[in-house]
């Protein structure tokens, strides 16, 4: 064991071995030497102060200390942010993901002001008209006023259609009334909603001169600024203990014939005149959920952002951690040493380099998109709902596994909340559900595929994402295998529109059975989720690939070979996990699988020597890892030790309890 001040001698060899290097690779992730200094900066200005850290550990705290400790960094953070983040990042970036990481220092689990932050400015950003904005933002970002995002109801989350708060104007007053029918109709999960937040933006089902024109934003007052009351028609409180998120406080909320100014209807995209007349502004019916797109392509960096702390957690952790014996008698070797833990961690670091890589290209889409709708131009639209869409689910529900993955490699440490890893699942779990159910947003990505199948049928030219239909609608054969990155990744091609080219051939008989569309569709979904996951998995490889490609084109030999071996190995893992799919859909063969095995094998030992390098070039602080088992120190076993004597149970050396319960039971005849 190394003591105190020393780092753990086996990450010392580890560090020895590492041939390349880690700052290169460190520029890569960040997207650039300037956006490393830049990260630098911020969490030099966001961490040096050491506010973050808690005497006693959050998960030791009850459900209301742990929130009054929330708010409490919450607060400070906030100071730091609206004091002096904004001045180096400029209010354009007010939501660069650095500025968010770095709150990851302050909050184990989830800041009280994340939705804030996260949902509540960017929906005055995206649904309010400039007018507006100028009421709102900068109370809003001066955190004057502290907002929340209810959506979601008890009886509906996902169909948004179906949900039953309305709004009725009431020209009279020039006031819209907030009503909540039913229970089902309460809002229901909103962060920041259940005890911190004084507005929220609310949709509702908007009715006006009679008629109901679906479901719009609001902006709306909740509590008294002062005494922090609900206001009189509003009940408001806290959902209740979950599986993580428990310290954002995720609210319920209903209202009783509760009036709003006629000016707190979001009008970017419609407008209700003061007479009641509705207008229409926007030239697509969706616009109002803009921000639920925002917040999807966010979430790509999210996942990559927190699989890259847990595999960083776990990778050092198994370079201390020695374990078992190889021969009888020989020295206990790392765990790192064992292929199996191999298998399981060195999918995540590359997982974690293809979601980042795809995230700044999804972010790139997504910016050029709204700039061409600022424009007047909406054709762009349903494509970037499509890619956020399927790219959200996938990367989330990826990152999800991969963390559980990591908390198996840490063994039963890993099962500690000061590993953080229980954390890390819980929150990026949440993320699979939420901005859009898996399933769900896996089935809005098919919708489109389909579409774009019958255009590719029609011998029209498709959308650049999906141009492989063109390519492949002329091939009626199988793809031939090639064992190359580009062959892997012309086969998982091969492998969505094989599987497209199935749904629509089986909706399409269903129709001739008799069924209508619906329930024809409605019978192919389990296939249609299995299409769209692989159009988003062919779409990731090919990112991943050909962006690696371009950002080490002017690296040095070394990092060029460590990162075409971790690309590779990404390529062939999901050509191994999708073997039947290849063996359907081109003409690989069983030897030809064997080969790729021996080659993801043969990748294994070579990544080995400069695994804890790959990791150290995330460049995770420990205030951001927050985690027992992966500080840069490795002092794994000390730190375990130094948490236990902050655990409230070992104040005293005989629980009070003793005396109460057990004593009394053990003295007591059966
Ligand atoms: C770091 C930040 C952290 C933030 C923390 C966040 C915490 C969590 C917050 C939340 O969860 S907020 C609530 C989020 N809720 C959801 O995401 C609900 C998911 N449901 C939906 O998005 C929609 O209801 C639906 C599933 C897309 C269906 O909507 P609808 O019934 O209205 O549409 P359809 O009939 O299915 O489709 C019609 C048509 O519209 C297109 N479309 C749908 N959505 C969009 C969109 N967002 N943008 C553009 N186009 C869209 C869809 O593709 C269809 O097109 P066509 O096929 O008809 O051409
Ligand atoms: C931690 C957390 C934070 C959240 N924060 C907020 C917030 O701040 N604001 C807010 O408004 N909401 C928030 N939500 C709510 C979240 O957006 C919804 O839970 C999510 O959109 C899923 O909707 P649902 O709960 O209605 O699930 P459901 O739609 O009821 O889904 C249940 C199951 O039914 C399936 N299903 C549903 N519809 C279909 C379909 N059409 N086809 C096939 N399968 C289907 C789903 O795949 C799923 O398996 C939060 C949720 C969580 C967990």
């Amino acid at each position: 064991m190394s003591s105190k001040k020393e780092i753990n001698e086996d990450l010392v060899n580890e560090r020895r071995k590492c041939n390349f290097n880690i700052q290169e690779v460190t520029h890569i992730i960040d997207g650039g030497v300037e956006n490393t200094l830049q990260r630098k900066k911020i969490e030099d200005v966001a961490l040096n102060g050491g506010a973050s850290l808690d005497d006693v550990p959050e998960e030791c705290m009850n459900l209301r200390e742990r929130y009054e400790n929330a708010l409490r960094k919450s607060c400070v953070y906030a100071n730091i942010l609206r004091n002096e983040l904004l001045e180096i990042t400029g209010i354009e970036n007010f939501g660069t993901p650095v500025i968010r990481r770095t709150g990851d220092a302050f909050f184990k689990d989830i800041s009280p002001f994340m939705l804030h932050l996260g949902m509540f400015v960017p929906t005055i950003m995206g649904q309010c008209t400039a007018e507006q904005q100028g009421i709102w933002l900068p109370k809003a970002l001066d955190m004057q006023i502290i907002g929340a995002y209810a959506q979601t109801e008890l009886g509906h989350g996902t169909f948004i259609r179906g949900l039953e708060t309305t709004a009725t104007y009431d020209p009279k007053t020039k006031e819209f009334i907030l009503y909540s029918p039913t229970i089902t109709s309460y809002k229901w999960w909103a962060g920041g909603l259940g005890r911190t937040a004084n507005h929220c933006i609310v949709v509702a089902q908007l009715y006006t001169q009679g008629k109901c024109h679906g479901v719009h934003p609001f902006i709306v007052q909740i509590r008294d600024l002062d005494t922090h009351m609900p206001l009189p028609g509003i009940k408001v409180g806290e959902i209740g203990p979950r599986m993580g998120f428990n310290t954002a406080d995720n609210g319920f909320l209903g209202f009783n014939h509760f009036r709003i100014p006629r000016m707190n209807m979001m009008m970017k995209n419609a407008q209700v005149l003061e007479d009641g007349t509705y207008v229409k502004v926007a030239r697509h019916g969706k616009l109002t959920y803009g921000t639920m797109v925002f917040v999807r392509v966010t979430l790509v960096n999210e996942a990559s952002f927190n699989l890259s702390k847990a595999v960083t957690i776990a990778v050092r952790y198994s370079a201390v951690r020695r374990q078992s014996e190889l021969r009888p008698g020989s020295a206990e070797p790392q765990i790192l040493d064992y292929p199996t833990q191999q298998h399981k961690l060195f999918i995540c670091i590359a997982t974690a380099h293809a979601f980042q890589l795809t995230a700044n290209w999804l972010w790139h889409t997504f910016t050029v998109v709204q700039a061409e709708m600022r424009k007047g131009n909406i054709d762009t639209l349903p494509e970037l709902h499509a890619l956020s869409s399927c790219l959200k689910a996938v990367s989330t529900s990826d990152a999800a596994a991969c963390i559980e993955q990591c908390r198996f490699a840490c063994g039963g440490h890993g099962y500690m909340m000061s590993s953080n890893l229980p954390y890390l699942y819980s929150f990026v779990a949440a993320t699979r559900t939420y901005e859009g159910d898996y399933t769900v947003l896996l089935l809005q990505t098919a919708r489109y595929l389909v579409k774009a199948w019958e255009q590719a049928e029609a011998k029209k030219i498709v959308t650049p994402t999906v141009a492989y239909l063109n390519r492949c609608f002329d091939t009626n054969e199988k793809v031939a295998w090639t064992n190359s990155p580009e062959g892997i990744i012309k086969s998982f091609q091969a492998i969505a529109a094989g599987k497209i080219s199935l749904c629509v051939k089986n909706i399409r008989q269903r129709i001739k059975t008799g069924m209508d569309y619906e329930d024809a569709w409605l019978m192919t979904t389990v296939q249609l989720v299995s299409a769209a996951e692989a159009h988003c998995r062919s779409m990731i490889l090919d990112t991943y690939w050909n962006e690696m490609q371009r950002l080490t084109k002017t690296s040095s030999d070394n990092v060029k070979m460590v990162l075409y071996q971790l690309t590779t190995l990404y390529l062939v893992y999901w050509a191994l996990e999708k073997s039947g799919d290849l063996l359907r859909y081109t003409s690989i063969t069983e030897g030809d699988i064997d080969l790729l095995q021996k080659e993801y094998e043969d990748l294994l030992v070579k990544i080995r020597p400069n695994a804890v390098g790959l990791v150290d070039a995330f460049d995770l602080r420990d205030e951001i890892l927050r985690s027992t088992l992966g500080s840069y120190d490795g002092r794994v076993y000390e730190r375990l030790m130094e948490e236990v004597q902050k655990n409230p149970l070992n104040k005293v050396p005989v629980d009070p309890s003793f005396q109460k319960y057990l004593k009394p039971f053990m003295k007591s005849k059966i």
